[in-house]
């Protein structure tokens, strides 16, 4: 039997996905030799701290403090340790010396991306992400092979596993927002910095990746709208579960009718990420937990779902491992490395011209006409009514009453809702706006 060939592989970072990548290298060697035609040896672990406690047992000589060297002397780079800098600078030393990469490290990739695909393009390497979008969710490989020969028109889902659990559990079991936080973080779902999950900055991230290989036109955060979870409240849950609605952070990528903006004529590309009412049937309703969901509209393949677990050592690390074999396969038998593409030039949209349906929540007085007035200003600014209902508020030993307005639109502008909502808001038997909330799926 011939000798296999032995591929270093130096790993950067040790936490929650590190560590189960660092367990799966050591535990199924044998196999991911078989399945690759080569060892892939851990040739050592870069961490802050080499006596750190860790949840996985790991050979203690594999620990340095030396990332810089551990990175020159490698075939392959995992780079797991996430955020900005070193992870930059040690990628592109990778890079440099002629190292294949693969990271999970989305905030990297969408903050600076193109410098590191140059930088691979120029290495003649490959720099594979898989984990840094929805987990194990094999999602930026189909997209980029698998659907490379046809065009992509949407992309929707749920691609945070911390705010999808954080939701989930505010919206099935009543827990607070601050527990369901910290046991999604106890969990391993969260990122060091759980701002960057409940604030969609992690999300957004996604979004850019996605609409970027989607589209084949670099869209980097800045062309990301981007809103949060945190102003999601218990009573905006219980008003959407009473209307037959779940909440859901989903990521949108989609082709839309550039007309009225800046770019003006032609079609762009709206990418954005914001809490969103989905009917209850709907399937990314369905999605639970830290689990994740990505739907892709193409002209020809129709409609596709991807579904898995989206966060998590264990699960993320199936992600980086697949990538890592990948990369090691060409390198023992040749081929090519990059494959994907950016020669598009599809303008990024401004939210104004995002086109969606609504739901907004009125208190308003009980008296005769009111509706026909909040319906007229509704047509008169063009967005058509899907369904109104009301609820009438009679408080207790008081002779005032109050009605509580639901209304669900068609597809609308961005901007006309918002001109829309403005004019209701000036209307006398308006008592307040309670709630203005994108939906998908109706
Ligand atoms: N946890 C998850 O479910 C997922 C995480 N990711 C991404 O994977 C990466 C890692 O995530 P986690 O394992 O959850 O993070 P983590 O915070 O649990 O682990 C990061 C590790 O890197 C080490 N590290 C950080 N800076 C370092 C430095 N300057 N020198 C040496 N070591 C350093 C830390 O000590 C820690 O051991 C991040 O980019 C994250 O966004 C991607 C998909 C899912
Ligand atoms: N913090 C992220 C981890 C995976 O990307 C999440 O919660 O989805
Ligand atoms: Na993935």
């Amino acid at each position: 039997m011939t000798e296999l060939r032995t591929l270093k592989v130096a790993l950067l970072g040790c936490g929650n996905v590190g560590a189960q990548v660092a367990r799966i290298l050591i535990e199924d060697a044998d196999t991911l030799a078989a399945r690759t035609g080569a060892r892939l040896q851990l040739s050592g672990i870069a961490v802050r701290n080499v006596n750190a406690p860790r949840d996985v047992e790991l050979p203690p000589e594999l620990f340095t403090t030396d990332a810089e060297t551990l990175v020159k002397d490698a075939d392959l780079v995992i780079e797991l340790m996430g955020g900005i800098e070193p992870a930059r600078t040690l990628i592109l030393s990778a890079l440099q010396n002629g190292a294949c990469v693969v990271t999970g490290n989305k905030a990297l990739l969408a903050q600076d991306g193109p410098t590191l695909y140059e930088e691979a393009d120029k290495a003649g390497v490959q720099l594979s992400y898989e984990a840094a979008v929805a987990g194990a969710i094999p999602i930026l490989r189909p997209i980029r092979d698998s659907l490379s020969g046809d065009r992509i028109t949407k992309v929707m889902g749920i691609v945070n596993g911390t705010t999808n659990f954080i939701l989930d559990q505010m919206d099935s079991t009543g827990a607070q927002f601050a527990d369901a936080l910290a046991e999604a973080q106890r969990l391993g779902y969260a990122e060091a910095d759980p701002t960057a999950d409940i604030e969609g900055h992690d999300a957004a991230a996604k979004a850019a990746i996605l609409a970027t290989l989607s589209f084949h036109t670099r869209f980097a955060l800045e062309n990301v709208h981007c809103e949060g979870i945190t102003s999601v409240t218990a009573a905006d849950i219980a008003a959407a579960k009473d209307a037959g609605f779940v909440i859901k952070l989903l990521a949108i990528a989609e082709k839309l009718p550039a007309a009225g903006t800046e770019t003006g004529g032609g079609e762009g590309v709206s990418v954005r990420v914001h809490p969103t009412l989905l009917p209850r049937e709907h399937p990314l309703a369905a999605v639970r937990g830290a689990f994740n969901a990505v739907f892709i509209e193409a002209e020809n393949a129709g409609e596709l779902m991807f579904y898995g677990q989206g966060a998590g050592g264990t699960p993320t690390a199936s992600a980086v491992l697949g990538d890592l074999v990948s990369a090691a396969r060409r390198l023992v038998l040749g081929g090519p490395q990059r494959t994907e593409t950016t020669t598009g030039h599809v303008p990024a949209l401004p939210i104004d011209a995002a086109i969606t349906s609504y739901y907004i929540g009125l208190d308003v007085a009980d008296q005769p006409g009111v509706l026909a007035r909040i319906a007229k200003l509704f047509a008169e600014h063009g967005v058509s009514i899907e369904i109104m209902r009301q609820t009438i508020h009679k408080e207790a030993g008081s002779s005032t009453e109050s009605a509580e307005l639901r209304i669900v639109t068609h597809r609308a502008s961005e901007a006309a809702l918002a001109a829309t909502v403005e004019a209701v808001k000036g209307l006398d038997v308006i008592n307040s706006v309670t709630s203005v909330l994108r939906v998908e799926g109706v």
